[in-house]
């Protein structure tokens, strides 16, 4: 693929433009994180972020979270400005009730899968939208049963965390964050620290998730198959910037640049 087919794949999201990252820079000290760096993604679009261990792509969803701020450049979601250049990289709006706006459109599932240990399975889905929605604890828990039924943990109400695999664990952290009816679903290596066996069983989860909503979903992932399954593109990060970006057909079957031929070969040794 050409430069200027990866440079149109950067933006050639689905139905416009949603997710606007404008000439993002990120160091620390001498480590520059992310590197001048422009993409955007369209409202439904799965984009899977893939590259080298340091390359930046959990520094764009912890951005996205406001996790973490650019030194310079542009990130917006919609019509929501997280950080704006004129200000220097700073939050537009750091006020409560601006943060909390945002986090109720963005959810994240970490690798850590980082449930509430002393709440119960139900209680751990209904949290979020009791006292950051405002539903009702009745709406919450009808909400919560679905999703949980989706993940098929329905049986699993009344458990504590420490009762769960670590696979049933992420799944409940799945239907948590869906819980919220976000618009951006943010996956971190959500399968990294499971056994092969959890793993398949979430990442079916997450193939129910992409086959039955219109989330926006960005997603890193060493799992190529699965990556392949879900995107609409798929973004090869590498030292701070996006070298190519391509269908997945096409970033796996025939990918374009040397470094990332190479990076795939080695995530195939490892599998
Ligand atoms: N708070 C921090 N202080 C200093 N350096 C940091 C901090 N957070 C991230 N970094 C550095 O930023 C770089 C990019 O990290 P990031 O987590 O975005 O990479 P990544 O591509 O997601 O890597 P991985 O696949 O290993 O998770 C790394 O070199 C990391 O050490």
């Amino acid at each position: 693929m050409s430069q200027a087919a990866t440079e149109a794949a950067l933006t050639s999201g689905k139905d416009g433009q949603f997710i606007h990252f404008d000439k993002v820079s990120k160091r620390f000290g001498d480590n520059v994180v992310l590197d001048d760096l422009s993409f955007a993604v369209g409202a439904g679009e799965r984009v899977t972020l893939i590259g080298p261990s340091g390359s930046g792509k959990t520094t764009i969803l912890r951005m996205l979270m406001t996790l973490m701020k650019p030194d310079t450049g542009t990130v917006r979601v919609g019509d929501d400005y997280l950080f704006h250049e004129e200000r220097n990289g700073s939050l537009v709006d750091a006020s409560e009730a601006h943060i909390r706006k945002v986090r109720q459109r963005i959810t994240m599932v970490f690798q850590s899968f980082n449930l509430f240990p002393n709440m119960r399975v139900l209680r751990n889905v209904t949290e979020a939208p009791v006292h950051v929605l405002g539903l009702s604890k009745e709406e919450a828990e009808e909400r919560a049963l679905g999703l949980l039924a989706m993940v098929g943990l329905d049986h699993k109400i009344d458990s504590y965390p420490s009762q769960l695999s670590g696979g049933q664990q992420q799944r409940v952290a799945i239907a948590r964050a869906l819980a919220m009816r976000p618009d951006v679903l943010l996956l971190d290596e959500v399968t990294s620290a499971l056994d092969p066996e959890l793993a398949a069983g979430v990442l079916d989860v997450l193939r129910d998730v992409a086959k039955t909503t219109d989330v926006t979903m960005l997603c890193v992932t060493h799992a190529m198959k699965f990556a392949r399954d879900i995107s609409h593109r798929v973004l090869m990060f590498c030292e701070g910037k996006i070298i190519e970006a391509a269908p997945p057909e096409q970033m796996f079957d025939s990918p374009d640049h040397e470094r990332t031929r190479s990076f795939l070969q080695s995530v195939l040794d490892e599998a």
